[in-house]
């Protein structure tokens, strides 16, 4: 099975603290990720690190078949990393029209400053078609809400088709419908015949999709467990990983917690 990340006892060091202590984890092409973890676990740390802007200080990574530090080309690498991330929303133009942001993830930048060729306005059109943004597609960023921006980040992240796709926390600030019609468009990509590799970050247990297999629970910078999300996701693990006593429901594969009293 192709290897997407491969991480071998990484540890990462900034500012004289260790945010990341022996991480070992492989991610394979066909697996999908969530990565769970409380405040303050290291999963920010772990994103920075696997999308090239904090170098490990000891450890061997590999990303996409780049080994940091002998074919590190850091620019080249986040081409092939679709990131959805609130800091992203913060970063980009507010007046581009959602179609304009859309576009500029052809070539991973904030801004549309290259020409686009007809076939990226094109596959913009139908990536908006597809995550049900189309009839907002001409409207300035800055107008949208919360759960419409989200989709746009996701149709702007597919449009370099990449490999690895990261969504940071992406159902945050939205009401329960939009946080649906948004897993629901995962589910949908999911199928695709290029589907990119998920690694899902999330504080919130209720969005684990059946589609994401596996599960890395981080605890205090370390791997507290990883594996199957069915057996990391279970009253046992996380009543460890959380030092309290959990009451873990599962339904129709999705799953929800609760504390036992
Ligand atoms: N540059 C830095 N220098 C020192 N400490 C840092 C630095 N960046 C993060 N930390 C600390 O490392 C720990 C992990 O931070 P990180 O942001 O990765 O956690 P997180 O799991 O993403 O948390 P959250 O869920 O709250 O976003 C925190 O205690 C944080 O204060």
């Amino acid at each position: 099975m192709e290897k997407i990340v491969e991480l071998e006892q990484i540890s990462l060091k900034r500012n004289g603290h260790w945010l990341l202590k022996d991480i070992n984890w492989s991610i394979h092409k066909e697996e999908n990720w969530v990565l769970y973890g409380l405040n303050g676990a290291g999963k920010t740390a772990l994103l920075n690190m696997l999308c090239a802007y904090y170098f490990p200080t000891e450890g061997r990574a590999t990303v996409l078949g780049k080994v940091f530090g002998r074919d590190y080309l850091a620019e080249k690498l986040r081409q092939k990393i679709g990131l959805v991330s609130s800091k992203l929303q913060q970063k980009l133009y507010q007046s581009d029209t959602a179609f304009q942001i859309v576009l500029s993830g052809a070539f991973a930048s904030i801004g549309l400053f290259e020409k686009p060729t007809d076939e990226m306005r094109e596959k913009a059109i139908r990536l908006l078609e597809e995550l049900h943004c189309l009839s907002y597609a001409d409207r300035a960023y800055e107008t949208l809400s919360q759960g419409e921006r989200q989709r746009v980040l996701i149709a702007r992240a597919l449009m370099a088709d990449p490999e690895l796709l990261i969504l940071d926390e992406p159902t945050t600030g939205l009401d329960f419908l939009a946080r649906e019609q948004l897993l629901e468009g995962l589910e949908s990509i999911n199928k695709r015949e290029n589907a990119p590799t998920f690694l899902y970050v999330t504080h919130h247990v209720e969005e684990i999709l059946p589609i994401f297999t596996h599960t890395l629970l981080l605890k205090n910078g370390e791997v507290f467990d990883s594996g199957l999300t069915n057996e990391m996701i279970s009253e046992e693990k996380l009543s460890k990983l959380f030092d309290c006593d959990i009451l873990v429901t599962w339904e129709k594969g999705r799953v929800s917690l609760r504390r036992k009293f």
